[in-house]
């Protein structure tokens, strides 16, 4: 039992997990160029707000490595383009520009050129390490939270290949199978990609993690006939007032938390919080292709020509969320008041 990585960075060598062949398939494919590492972010071939980021970053690096210019000004000119080229594959999950500032900034006060192509490879392996630390420290704050409760719904696939190691939802699951706890994990389907029977599925698996698969459309009816005792799911941005961009179908998991009476826990790296925005409203939310809804499998479900809604995320308000599970601690509302005081901390605050 082992558990799963996505993505690999070797002799400046950037490999990652095709995403999109799993469970059939368990292919590494090589990204070499600005359009592929762009591509594989847009296709879904590697996914999950830190995944996303760690890829760009090293995509990044690793692309300025060849850039062919004189002067230190007009690498940071090129630098700077690539970076919004691939900043706008996705646009909800903020780790991916999180990643990418964090690469210019970094080099803008170097003098050479040789000296800011090391540096953009030293911070691409910062954060890729960051994050493998960021989740572990989740998974242990949420197996602290979730105490006695073993009996948990999950929606998407916010695990270890969606990040680093570990994931952040999923991580309590995979260190709980590490130390001996047994969760029963319940895994909505995630239409219209499937990210949790192909993914959350395999994955808890990979780990021996016992896990369950239903329709999204059952939840309701499961957290009842199953006695669920929490939700756990992670996010793609958190802005100021907790309200949180994740899966589309994390704020129906989240009325039905409410509904039950049961705890609704959001799981993620301080990475994926934006500040600067005040209110959920605020967040740009992808749509996605119709044939994602259409089309199954590569096999039309639906009349030709049908109009088609597809966002890919919702919004879940705050209110309906009675935890925040970071690598720094626990945040638990107000908060407005409460997410400054705990990304600003050490780890192991509570707030
Ligand atoms: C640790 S991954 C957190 C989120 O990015 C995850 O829950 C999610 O919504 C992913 O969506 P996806 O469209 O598969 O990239």
């Amino acid at each position: 039992m082992s558990i799963p990585l996505s993505i690999e960075w070797s002799n400046g060598q950037l490999r990652i997990l095709d995403q999109q062949k799993l469970p059939l398939e368990i292919e590494y494919v090589a990204l070499e160029t600005l359009e592929d590492v762009y591509d594989a972010i847009i296709t879904l071939k590697v996914r999950g707000a830190p995944a996303i980021g760690i890829t760009a970053a090293y995509g990044l690096a690793k692309v300025a490595q060849h850039y062919k210019t004189n002067t230190i000004e007009e690498f940071l000119e090129q630098l700077k383009k690539d970076a919004i080229y691939l900043g706008d594959s996705r646009p909800t999950a903020v780790n991916l520009v999180w990643a990418l500032d964090r690469l210019s900034n970094t080099v803008q006060q170097t003098v050479t050129i040789q000296e800011a192509k090391n540096r953009l490879l030293e911070e691409a392996v910062n954060i890729h390490k960051e994050d493998e630390s960021s989740c572990q420290n989740i998974g242990e704050f949420a197996l602290s939270l979730l105490g006695k409760h073993t009996r948990v719904m999950t929606i998407c696939n916010a695990g270890s290949i969606a990040t680093a190691k570990y994931g952040t939802a999923l991580a309590p699951f995979h260190l709980g199978s590490e130390q001996g706890k047994q969760f029963q994990v319940y895994a909505c389907e995630t239409r219209p990609v499937f990210q949790g029977s192909r993914l959350t599925v395999w994955e808890l698996q990979q780990s021996g993690v016992d896990v369950t698969l239903i329709t999204d459309s059952m939840a309701a009816h499961t957290i009842g006939a199953k006695g669920i005792e929490a939700i756990i799911v992670g996010a793609d941005r958190i802005v100021a007032n907790g309200d949180t961009a994740n899966k589309i179908g994390t704020l129906n998991l989240a009325l039905l938390a409410h509904a039950f009476n049961i705890p609704f826990y959001v799981a993620a790296p301080s990475s994926t919080f934006d500040l600067t925005i005040q209110n959920g409203k605020k967040i740009r939310i992808e749509e996605r292709p119709a044939e994602e809804i259409t089309h199954v499998a590569g096999k039309q479900v639906a009349p030709p020509n049908t109009k088609v809604f597809n966002p890919a995320f919702d919004v879940t308000p705050g209110k309906y969320i009675t935890a925040i599970i970071t690598e720094k601690g626990i945040i638990y509302p107000e908060y407005n008041k409460n997410i400054p005081i705990i990304l600003d901390t050490e780890k192991g605050a509570i707030a």
